[in-house]
């Protein structure tokens, strides 16, 4: 079998993920056929060689994909996935990357078959992302090494041992760069109402973010550490700090937004 891949949705998840399969030349734009009914993402993947199509109804039957990539709405799995139920053979796999959507959903359409639930986030378009990954016991070994030389083209990867795990990563990793850009935004508001014009309060919180992230990356120290070595006794950033951690504020409003996030990807998967 080619490696050949249908790439189901070529939205912000789906081409961040092709993007960096091709730069890293792991997959030949030949191998790949994406459907995506927007004419205007169409255009982006033709503009990188691949064959796109608008509906799986203009799918050759001749097709016989190693993998069927599913970066589509979970809200819209019940409605697409029956398309997909013919190319569904013992040696083909669905890798998902869904928010929720169970392997049970998607065999209850494509009956048993090899399945991989993927959890990317956006970082992933430039190769940082973070991504966690389950397969269950019908994927062949063979399948997965080739998933995984995908996989880390997009970032660091993790495999889970349960499939639940995949709504816990969902929290954490997937929807996590949300939380982060908010705290780009609130940081800039600061800065703003600190006496800085636009441009300079966002470039001070973006760059503070980067900088304090690279160097979590790269120190040998623990975050708390890290924090520690910011903190003069009684100076400024213990100022600030007494507001954030006061009866652990912070940590309590991240676990309690997490938990909501854990708990809508439980939801989706109903
Ligand atoms: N964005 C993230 O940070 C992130 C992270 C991890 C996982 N995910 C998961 O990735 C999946 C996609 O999310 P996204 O943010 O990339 O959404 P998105 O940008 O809306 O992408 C989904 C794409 O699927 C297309 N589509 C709709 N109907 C289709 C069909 N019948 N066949 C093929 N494609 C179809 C949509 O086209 P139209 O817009 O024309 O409907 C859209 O371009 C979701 O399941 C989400 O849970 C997203
Ligand atoms: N974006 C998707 C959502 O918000 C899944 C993780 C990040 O549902």
């Amino acid at each position: 079998m080619s490696n050949e891949i249908i790439l189901v949705g070529a939205g912000h998840m789906g081409y961040a993920m092709l993007e960096g399969w091709l730069g890293a030349e792991i997959l030949k734009p030949e191998q790949v056929v994406v459907v995506e009914p927007a004419e205007a993402l169409r255009d982006r993947v033709e503009e990188h060689g691949c064959a796109a199509v608008s509906s799986a109804a203009d799918l050759g039957d001749d097709l016989k994909p190693q993998i069927i990539v599913l970066a589509i709405k979970p809200q819209m799995m019940n409605d697409i996935l029956p398309d997909y139920k013919r190319f569904g053979a013992a040696e083909t796999t669905f890798l998902s990357v869904a928010a929720g959507t169970s392997i049970a959903t998607i065999e209850g359409h494509t009956g048993p078959s090899p399945v991989i639930r993927v959890m990317p986030n956006t970082p992933s378009a430039i190769g940082e992302g973070m991504l966690g990954v389950f397969a269950n016991e019908r994927v062949s070994d063979e399948t997965m090494q080739f998933v995984d030389q995908l996989l880390v083209t997009s970032g660091d990867v993790v495999h889970v041992e349960r499939e639940e795990q995949i709504d816990a990563i969902t929290a954490i990793s997937g929807s996590g760069p949300g939380y982060v850009f908010h705290f780009i935004e609130a940081l800039t508001e600061a800065a703003k109402a600190v006496g800085f014009e636009e441009d300079t309060a966002l470039l001070l919180a973006k760059q503070t973010i980067y900088g304090s992230a690279c160097l979590a990356m790269e120190s040998e120290n623990s975050p708390t550490e890290l924090r520690k070595q910011v903190t003069s006794p009684n100076g400024t950033t213990a100022a600030a700090l007494a507001v954030l951690m006061e009866g652990d504020a912070m940590t309590k409003l991240v676990t309690r937004a997490v938990t909501a996030a854990r708990d809508r990807a439980v939801e989706l998967g109903k």
